[in-house]
């Protein structure tokens, strides 16, 4: 399955053991991750604790941001793409669920990407987002004003899986 989640140095602590707890989980079903294939910050934290519990890990980072992500040398499989598109479309297509975990802009366009064509009928794939503590609160009241402004469909809302813990939103992936 496909994680999203942040990439910055700066992210506060606990979201790092978060990322760790999602890549325990994730190898504790016995599923393989793709991410965005950085060894830094929550995308760091989460492919590491997958292969400490035994399952593997690929990356696919575009060419011009290995060195500024620092690319996983201890990835099982680093696909090097040459244009973000082509990343997020080699990350799709090896998923079979998608999990956005807190995360900022770069997280957002991919998380609002596989959720739009979701709702689109491109792909049945679940789209679930963990947020245990109010990180998406801003974003999901925003998407429900739409919605009650005509501007979304209920449809479209129900297409993400909001989960509260790392089982909820690893069951609903699985789902
Ligand atoms: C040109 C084009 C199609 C851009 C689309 N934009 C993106 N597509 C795929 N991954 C992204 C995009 N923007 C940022 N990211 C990645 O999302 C990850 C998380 O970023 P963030 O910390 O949430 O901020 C980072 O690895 C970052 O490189």
């Amino acid at each position: 399955m496909s994680v999203y989640c942040g990439s910055h140095s700066s992210v506060p602590r606990g979201y790092l053991d978060l990322a760790d707890a999602v890549g325990s989980g994730l190898a504790a079903r016995g599923w393989s991750l793709v991410w965005g294939g950085s060894q830094v910050s929550m995308m760091g934290a989460v492919a590491r604790a997958v292969r400490r519990g035994g399952s593997t890990t690929v990356g696919v980072i575009p060419r011009a941001l290995v060195d500024l992500e620092k690319a996983d040398p201890e990835a099982d499989e680093l696909v090097v793409v040459d244009t973000m598109r082509e990343r997020k479309r080699e990350m799709d297509e090896r998923a079979d669920a998608f999990l956005a975990l807190p995360g900022g802009l770069g997280t957002c366009e991919e998380l609002f990407e596989v959720w739009t064509s979701r709702y689109l009928g491109m792909h049945a794939k679940p789209v679930v987002l963990l947020d245990l503590d109010d990180h998406w609160e801003g974003m999901l009241t925003w998407v429900r004003e739409l919605r009650a402004r005509g501007f979304a469909s209920q449809l479209a809302l129900d297409a993400l899986v909001v989960a509260r813990t790392v089982d909820e939103a690893l069951d609903a992936c699985a789902a």
